[in-house]
């Protein structure tokens, strides 16, 4: 199967880590109209073709990992060499109707929103087919066996698209700003940064594996660390305080108003 990327960005690059991480032979064409695409790609043993339409005439599986704002002028060029190819979206916020509206109503498609640690195979990916590719049941498993490469992924039904996005695609964003939080105090406090961030990366791991393995919610998770007249619980007030689970919740708030603004 050959895999073909529109787009070279932030996401086209994770992904493409996470399938050469299982398949270092796979043969990826790509197209990403900057220098810097063509850059990367040479970079990383991929095959930099001269236009979209070429990738989508290359490749089995096409993964469109351009902008929102960049799927009609992309579908403008590849529609008309879309036959048996399956398609893969990642455009945040872009609805399967408006992707089948620009490429074509009998085109395979699935749209997939992926999150950053797909690049060290370790994401959370949201996923739905079309009609026609749920038709095509060869292909709709190839799809499946792709992102489960990647990831842990989950079948979610379009008006949960925005809701998954805010807490698992745009998450690690926010993820990484709480350890960066949590690091410069540590350095407020002497280490150094490259140890604090090693000291509450490792702490955030083993915590989330702690949640996932146990019957317990995080917050009887939280009781249990915070001794009674100790210094969690001093903390822990401090920052509910200052408004850290408002403030999460804003953040989710904004990121879904902006995503359900896209299409
Ligand atoms: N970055 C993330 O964590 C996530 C991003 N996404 C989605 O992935 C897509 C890409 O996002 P990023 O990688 O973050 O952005 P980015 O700005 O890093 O990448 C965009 C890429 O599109 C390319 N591009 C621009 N015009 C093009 C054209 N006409 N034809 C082909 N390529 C073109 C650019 O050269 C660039 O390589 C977006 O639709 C976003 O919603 C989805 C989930 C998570
Ligand atoms: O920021 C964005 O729009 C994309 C969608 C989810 C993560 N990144």
């Amino acid at each position: 199967m050959k895999i073909g990327f529109i787009g070279g960005g932030q996401m086209a690059q994770a992904m493409i880590s996470g399938i050469l991480n299982t398949n270092s032979e796979q043969v990826i064409n790509i197209h990403g109209g900057s220098i810097r695409t063509e850059k990367y790609a040479h970079a990383h043993g991929l095959n930099y073709v001269e236009s979209n339409k070429q990738v989508a005439l290359e490749s089995d599986v096409v993964i469109l990992a351009c902008l929102p704002q960049h799927l009609t002028a992309v579908a403008a060029e590849i529609k008309s060499v879309l036959t048996t190819q399956v398609i893969i979206s990642v455009l945040g916020g872009v609805t399967l109707a408006t992707l089948s509206t620009a490429l074509g109503d009998n085109v395979a498609i699935s749209r997939v929103l992926p999150n950053t640690p797909v690049n060290v195979n370790a994401g959370t990916i949201a996923y739905i087919h079309n009609e026609p590719l749920l038709a095509q049941s060869e292909s709709a498993n190839q799809v499946d066996t792709l992102l489960q490469q990647l990831g842990s992924s989950y079948l979610v039904s379009e008006d949960q698209f925005s809701i998954f996005s805010a807490l698992a695609g745009s998450s690690p964003a926010f993820i990484d700003l709480f350890i960066d939080a949590m690091a410069q105090a540590g350095v407020k406090y002497g280490l150094p940064k490259d140890q604090a961030i090693a000291i509450v990366t490792q702490t955030m791991l083993g915590t989330a594996l702690q949640v996932q393995a146990s019957n317990q919610t995080p917050r009887e998770l939280a009781a249990a660390v915070a001794s009674p007249g100790g210094s969690t619980i001093a903390g822990f007030l401090a920052m509910e305080e200052y408004g850290l689970p408002t403030a999460v919740v804003k953040g989710i708030d904004a990121t879904i108003a902006k995503d359900q603004a896209v299409d």
